[in-house]
Formats: C-alpha cells, structure tokens, sequence
C-alpha cells in the first residue's frame, strides 16, 4: 500500500489484557480502528471501558496481548524509542509538566532529549511553539505551578507539538477547565488542525467538544468499537450506551450544536 491511502493509525483485532494476581482482565477484545490522515476522532464509551489504555496502545505504552497497532504503516510499539515525539505527540489528562522546570523547559524538554540541537535553535523552536498554542513570551519563565488549568494544558500542548509530529492524541482535553477556558482551548485545537493539517485522536466526555471537533465518532463498548461515523449518525445509532450518552437529557446541548452545525456548512 503507498503512503498515501495508508491510515494514520491502523488497529486490527486488538486484544488488551492486564493480569493482577494471576487474574486476567480482558479490556479490548478484536478492536478495529482506522484513523485516516487530517480526521479529528473523538473516542467516547462508558468509564473503564478502555479508552485510555487505546490511547496509551497507539502511543506504544501498551502491548496488545493479539492484533496489531500500527501508526503510519510501522508498529506503535516502535515509538517507545528516541525520537517518537516526531511521528506522535500525545497530551496527557492532567497535562503531566515537570513541576522542576519552567514552561520553556517543558517545551523544550523532547527536543533537548534528542541532543542534536543546539541549545538557541531549542530555545527559539520551543518559543514558537508557546506562541502557537496562544500564550505571550511572558510565560515562558513561570513555573507550572503558577499557571492557571487551561494554561497548563496550552503549555502540554505545546510541547506535545515540539517536533512537529503529524499526530495528536488528547485525553479529556477540556476536562477540568471553567466553560470559558474549555472554549479557548477547543478553538485553538481546530485552529491548529486546520492549520497544521494535523489528525487528531482524542478521548473526551464533553459533549460540547466532542461536536465542536469531530469529524468522526468512535463509540467503545462491550469491548469493542461499536460504532464508527460521523457525528450526526452515531447518535443515531442504536445502543444503550449511544443512546444514553448523546440523547438524554444533557445531550440536549450537544443536538442543538450538532443540527446548528449542519445549518451552517
Ligand atoms: N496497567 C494496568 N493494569 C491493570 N489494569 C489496568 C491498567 N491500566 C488500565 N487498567 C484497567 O483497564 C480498564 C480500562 O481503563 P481505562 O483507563 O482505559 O478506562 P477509560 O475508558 O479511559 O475510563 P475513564 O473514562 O473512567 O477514564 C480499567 O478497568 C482499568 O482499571
């Protein structure tokens, strides 16, 4: 298959197994997930369903106990090595900055593990990526401890893009932002995949992001991805987990976005 028409991420019957003492606990069982190159796919299921441990098995921090992970065309279990940050950045729930290290050092933080650079062009690149996720030079001297919740997750941000990698995988980005910030953050996140061309994967309860982002929907239950389209037929879809998560009551929101949004394109 040429590079072009080979997806982004490419899960096939992807089995995920944790033993604990001796017991094992089957999480995914024949999991199939395409990602095509420029989607931005929101991954939605119940709590514990395994949505993070997909993440983590398409960042290559978990093995599939069978099936196979790749991400453009090579195993995720690749990108444990050196240099992975280059093909996937991934933004962690909480945001996971080194507490020791200023903002700039955060950002910087892949490039300096690579060693190759000098220390002004790491300097100037993580920079300009504080100023690509929208935050003044100002920062980039304050310590995490000193930045507000949806600052953090800007900073996170920019480091997951230090090396410019075409995929970005998100855990609950707007989880634990105020309305506001949770705004700013989702209208940076598609000004960037616009304007990067990047694909995104992220795994997110809100609904508001969830049909602010997407331009495709996975559902994961009962082990497996039960439904896999755009927005607007997956919450048409009949499944006691869909129909409870977008159409009770505070999916009312997120209908009214979902029908504005196809009023206006
Ligand atoms: N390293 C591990 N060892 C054993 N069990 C694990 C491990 N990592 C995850 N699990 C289990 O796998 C299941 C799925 O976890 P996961 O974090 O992926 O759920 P989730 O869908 O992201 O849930 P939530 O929406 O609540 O964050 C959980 O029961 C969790 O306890």
């Amino acid at each position: 298959m040429s590079d072009a028409l080979e997806p982004m991420v490419r899960i096939e019957k992807l089995w995920s197994v944790f033993k604990t003492a001796g017991v094992s606990t089957v999480i995914h069982q024949d999991l199939d997930l395409m990602v095509a190159p420029g989607e931005m796919l929101s991954i939605v299921g119940g709590s514990g369903g395994g949505k993070t441990v997909l993440l983590r098995q398409m960042l290559g921090l978990e093995t599939p106990a069978r099936g196979t992970v790749t991400v453009q065309g090579r195993p995720a279990a690749e990108l444990g090595r050196a240099g992975a940050s280059s093909r996937v950045g991934m933004l962690f729930q909480h945001g996971a900055l080194f507490s020791a290290f200023t903002v700039l050092e955060n950002i910087a933080f892949p490039l300096r593990e690579l060693g190759t650079l000098p220390p002004a062009l790491v300097r100037d690149v993580a920079m300009v990526k504080l100023q690509m996720v929208g935050l003044d030079a100002k920062h980039a001297h304050k310590m995490p401890a000193d930045l507000s919740g949806g600052m953090i997750k800007r900073v996170a941000l920019a480091r997951a893009l230090a090396m410019d990698p075409p995929l970005i995988l998100l855990d609950e980005p707007t989880a634990g932002l105020d309305p506001d910030s949770a705004d700013g953050f989702c209208a940076l996140l598609k000004s960037l995949h616009q304007e990067l061309g990047l694909t995104v994967v992220m795994v997110t309860h809100d609904l508001d992001t969830i049909f602010e982002l997407s331009t495709r929907i996975a559902v994961v239950a009962d082990k497996h991805v039960v439904v896999d389209a755009s927005p607007d037929v997956v919450v048409a879809f009949d499944h006691p987990f869909v129909q409870d998560f977008f159409r009770g009551g505070r999916g009312h929101r997120a209908q009214v976005l979902l029908h504005s949004a196809a009023n206006a394109g």
